[in-house]
């Protein structure tokens, strides 16, 4: 039986067009007229020495900086000008280079906090815990549990984050992002600092959430190896231009590509 009409038109539409931006810092031009688009159901993985650009493209994407010119269009909705907060209501989720979550609290506590956007009951309601609050609340710890199986963190869900190892962590952190059912998700150098048990459980979980859970993501990073291995495309940057975007082979044998890691510190980092 063929798909209705509507589903199989939203399918194939991106979730997210980032058209011919344009962000300079007092003439650091730190994205350089940058196109790309992400599709519904894909890994895209941005790559490129340090000071490409990368994390700039994600202030753009999650409204923590405006950039000058350029369009760009998430879910249908155009976002420059937005604020953070409305950006992630609106189903953007971003984990961070260095891990933002409240080390006093509890796993579960800090799951919950990312199902904020999702509370929809008033103060009297809450207050008198009944109805609407109360099955809210149920609705919602279901999301969490779900999520703490998902990341197999049951063996840590009571123990206050700031305890726990790295590798850790940062999945509770990715279990925070999951916790908002993001419409795409940002990651931005999820692998960073990890061993290597811990860099193979990260990738595992990303390619989970691109598969089991229909998620599409962006992903920063500069472990090649991995982003060769997970990413669908990848787009390669330097000096806030893309160089090339392609599939994980073509890009790595881009020659634009190699000239750009051959002028880094470790020119062996672009081979898997
Ligand atoms: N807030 C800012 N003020 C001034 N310059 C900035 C600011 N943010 C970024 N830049 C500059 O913009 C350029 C791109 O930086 P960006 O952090 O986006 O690179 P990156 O590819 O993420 O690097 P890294 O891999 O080291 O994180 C750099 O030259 C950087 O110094």
């Amino acid at each position: 039986m063929s798909e209705p009409a509507s589903e199989s038109v939203s399918l194939r539409e991106p979730i997210l067009v980032f058209d011919d931006v344009h962000l300079s810092f007092a003439g650091v031009k730190a994205v350089n007229g940058v196109s790309f688009e992400v599709g519904a159901r894909e890994l895209f993985a941005i790559i490129g020495p340090n000071g490409a650009g990368k994390t700039s493209i994600f202030n753009v994407l999650s409204g923590v900086y405006r950039p000058q010119r350029g369009r760009v269009v998430f879910d249908g909705v155009d976002l420059v000008g937005k604020p953070p907060h409305r950006i992630a209501a609106l189903g953007m989720a971003r984990t961070f280079q260095n891990i933002e979550l409240f080390s006093n609290l509890t796993v579960l506590d800090n799951l919950m906090l990312g199902r904020h956007h999702h509370i929809r009951y008033g103060a009297p309601s809450a207050f008198a815990w009944f109805g609407r609050a109360r099955r809210e609340e149920i609705a919602n710890r279901a999301v969490v549990e779900n999520i703490v199986d998902f990341l197999e963190l049951e063996q840590w869900r009571a123990f206050p984050v700031g305890l726990l190892p790295y590798g850790v962590q940062k999945r509770v952190e990715l279990g925070r992002a999951l916790a908002m059912e993001p419409k795409l998700l940002l990651l931005d150098e999820p692998v960073a600092g990890m061993n290597l048990e811990e860099t193979e459980d990260m990738a595992r979980f990303v390619l989970d959430i691109r598969d089991e859970l229909d998620i599409p993501m962006i992903l920063v990073e500069h472990d090649m190896g991995l982003v060769m291995d997970l990413a669908d495309r990848v787009m390669a940057m330097d000096f806030g231009t893309p160089i090339v975007t392609g599939t994980p082979s073509q890009v790595q044998a881009d020659d634009g590509v190699i000239r750009a890691y051959l002028g880094q510190e470790h020119p062996t980092e672009v081979t898997t």
